[in-house]
């Protein structure tokens, strides 16, 4: 019954898996899951690492992405989608949920939830999207502090703590890259670069900081979409697409649910949903006969496959 209920591997195993691919010459690709099925679906096509994304778990909870969601909220979503997954999982930690003994705290919650990595970045409370104008953050001195305590806090020492700064867009890229320095030299383990714009931006950033470097592919930001082989090319580590997956989920259910308000029916929709077949095939249904064999004894007729 390996894997079946939960993951197989530990969350050490994991750790362990993530900071080898940051280490290798290939980047690691993360694509965020909005729920934890859509986890099963980024391992089995053969992604690295899961994203659990701070703009979706607000959004998901109908709530702007302006620091409102809890580090309860935040690691139970990150714990259901963790340890359905044998593929490492990154989460968006914000701002630590507050000064940086509460960074610390989170730390330990998002540790004993299962993730393998987690990001705290340098924006002021309360924060908001990076790709949005206005944003604002703390001094370098301040942000080196919640680096340094979430370090401290961490008893795994594979957990992952990424650094992520928010200054290219408000103080500029060489700001960025003093800030990715000092947080790296405050321990962490990996540097998100947020915002940055063109591809010459993320080689500037790759060639001036000696630490694993991530880029984060969000749509409709300031980031020109490069693909995974590119930013691999350029020497980035890793590569996120945060709230992909939501985005098309939300803009497929409105389109069907448009189509049923006017026609009536979903009966043209079918081909465009996946199927119960295909969705009893990701949930593994029918291993869950090693428990009782009567859960799985019927079968799906030619309309249902
Ligand atoms: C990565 C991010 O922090 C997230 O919460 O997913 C967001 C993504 C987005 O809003 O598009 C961010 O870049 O701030
Ligand atoms: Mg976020």
């Amino acid at each position: 019954m390996s894997g079946l209920l939960a993951a197989a591997p530990s969350a050490n195993d994991k750790r362990r898996a993530l900071r080898a691919g940051l280490a290798s010459d290939r980047i690691v690709r993360i694509p965020g899951a909005f729920n934890p099925l859509t986890a099963k679906l980024i391992q089995e096509i053969g992604f690295e690492g899961v994203y659990v994304s701070g703009a979706v778990v607000a959004a998901d909870l109908a709530l702007p992405d302006i620091g409102l969601t809890t580090l309860t909220e935040v690691a139970t979503r990150a714990q259901q989608i963790a340890r359905v997954t044998d593929l490492p999982t990154l989460v968006d930690a914000d701002t630590g949920f507050g000064e940086p003994m509460s960074a610390a705290r989170t730390v330990t919650v998002l540790e004993d939830a299962g993730l393998a990595g987690l990001h705290l970045e340098d924006q002021v409370n309360p924060k908001r999207c990076g790709h949005l104008d206005g944003k604002a953050v703390v001094p370098t001195e301040e942000a080196v502090r919640r680096i340094r305590a979430a370090v401290a806090a961490r008893r795994d020492p594979d957990l992952v703590i990424c650094a992520r700064t928010d200054a290219a867009g408000i103080e500029g890229i060489d700001a960025a890259i003093g800030r990715a320095r000092a947080y790296a030299d405050a321990g962490a383990d990996l540097i998100f670069t947020e915002a940055l714009c063109t591809p010459s931006d993320f080689e500037r950033f790759r060639a001036a900081v000696d630490a694993p470097l991530l880029a984060n592919m969000t749509e409709f930001g300031k980031s020109d979409l490069i693909d995974a082989q590119t930013l691999e090319s350029i020497g980035y580590n890793a590569v996120i697409y945060p709230v992909t997956t939501l985005r098309l989920a939300m803009f497929a259910a409105e389109e069907g649910l448009r189509a049923i308000a006017t026609t009536g029916t979903q009966k043209d929709l079918l081909d465009r949903m996946q199927h119960r077949s295909r969705l009893y095939e990701l949930l593994q249904y029918e291993r869950y006969n090693d428990f009782d064999s009567g859960i799985f004894n019927f079968t799906l007729s030619r309309s249902q496959r």
